[in-house]
């Protein structure tokens, strides 16, 4: 008998709105279990995922599903870059950036015949500061809202759109100088985003135009904040397109260096990571086995 592919399911039992779907029963339900030897674990604090994936990637497993929100892919993907590992996704956050963007089925069967197909592909990541990110990273006003968010006890969509329409004409844009394809800006910035996925997650175009294998990352820079620029980028974000020059500007890039006079808050894929006066930002391409659809 040849021997089964061994994959690892790290579930965060904290991740997504409560849901009566029963993950493991499924998994045994519409996983291949004739090809596939599985193992299910769970998260038990911030930053275990890491670890758990590092460890099966030690021990030659195939590939590591993260069970979870982008913040758990995140932390599965730390663990996998570099290694021959593909990390695999079944979406249980609420915003579900990656997954969207590779078009993983929201729905968890969809996403397990996913891993029944078994198809791998090669993506880049992003690092803002040392912290790799596998959507988008940024400083400014995603950045802020993140660190509320962080604070919150109430999570969810809605408490994210609440929090983003109280707080968008009130956020204050910075002066800063950024070094973006050896072209030196001196600009206000409301809000930089590196985008490694097009997408913040829940089909939320920051970036349109982003592709996940070109070994760059493309930078959306939004100056100045009133209503007209608040409503034309989110109908720009929510129906795919670019905004227009005077609301946002786009650059791509494999590398981009951020001064600030204030401390700036910053984030990886939607977590909230602190605040700095400099910023380093680049591609690495090529660097994570991603189990997508044919
Ligand atoms: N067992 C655990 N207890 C507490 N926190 C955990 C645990 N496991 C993981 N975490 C943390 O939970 C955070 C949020 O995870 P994740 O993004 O997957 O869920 P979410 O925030 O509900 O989803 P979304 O970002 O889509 O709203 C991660 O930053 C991770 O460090």
């Amino acid at each position: 008998m040849t021997k089964r592919t061994p994959i690892r399911f790290i579930i965060n039992p904290t991740s997504g709105p409560k849901s009566r779907v029963d993950v493991p029963a499924c998994i045994q339900k519409h996983l291949d279990l004739a090809f596939f030897e599985h193992e299910i674990v769970f998260t038990e604090y911030a930053g275990h995922a890491t670890q758990l994936a590092q460890e099966a990637a030690a021990a030659a497993c195939k590939i590591v599903v993260a069970v979870g929100g982008d913040g758990t892919v995140n932390e599965v993907a730390q663990g996998l870059l570099y290694t021959d590992t593909a990390l695999g996704i079944l979406p249980k956050g609420s915003g579900n950036g990656l997954a969207r963007h590779l078009e993983v089925p929201m729905k968890i069967e969809g996403a397990l015949q996913v891993l029944n197909q078994g198809h791998i592909r090669t993506i880049d990541s992003g690092h803002i500061n040392k912290h790799p990110f596998f959507t988008t990273a940024g400083i400014g006003f995603d950045a802020y809202i993140s660190s509320v968010f962080a604070g919150n006890k109430k999570r969810g969509l809605q408490t994210y759109l609440e929090l983003v329409l109280k707080e968008v004409l009130t956020y204050k844009h910075q002066t800063v100088k950024a070094s973006i394809n050896g072209n030196e800006l001196d600009t206000d910035c409301y809000v930089m985003a590196f985008a490694n996925a097009a997408q913040y997650g829940n089909n939320a175009y920051v970036a349109p135009m982003a592709d996940i294998q070109d070994g760059l990352l493309d930078v959306c820079l939004v100056r100045q904040m009133d209503l007209i620029k608040a409503l034309h980028l989110s109908y720009s974000m929510l129906t795919r397109q670019l905004a227009n020059e005077d609301s946002a500007e786009y650059f791509q890039t494999k590398h981009v260096q951020v001064k600030t006079e204030e401390p700036m808050l910053f984030h990886a894929d939607g977590e909230f990571k602190g605040k700095s006066t400099s910023f380093e930002v680049h591609v690495e391409p090529q660097s994570l086995k991603v189990v997508t659809p044919l």
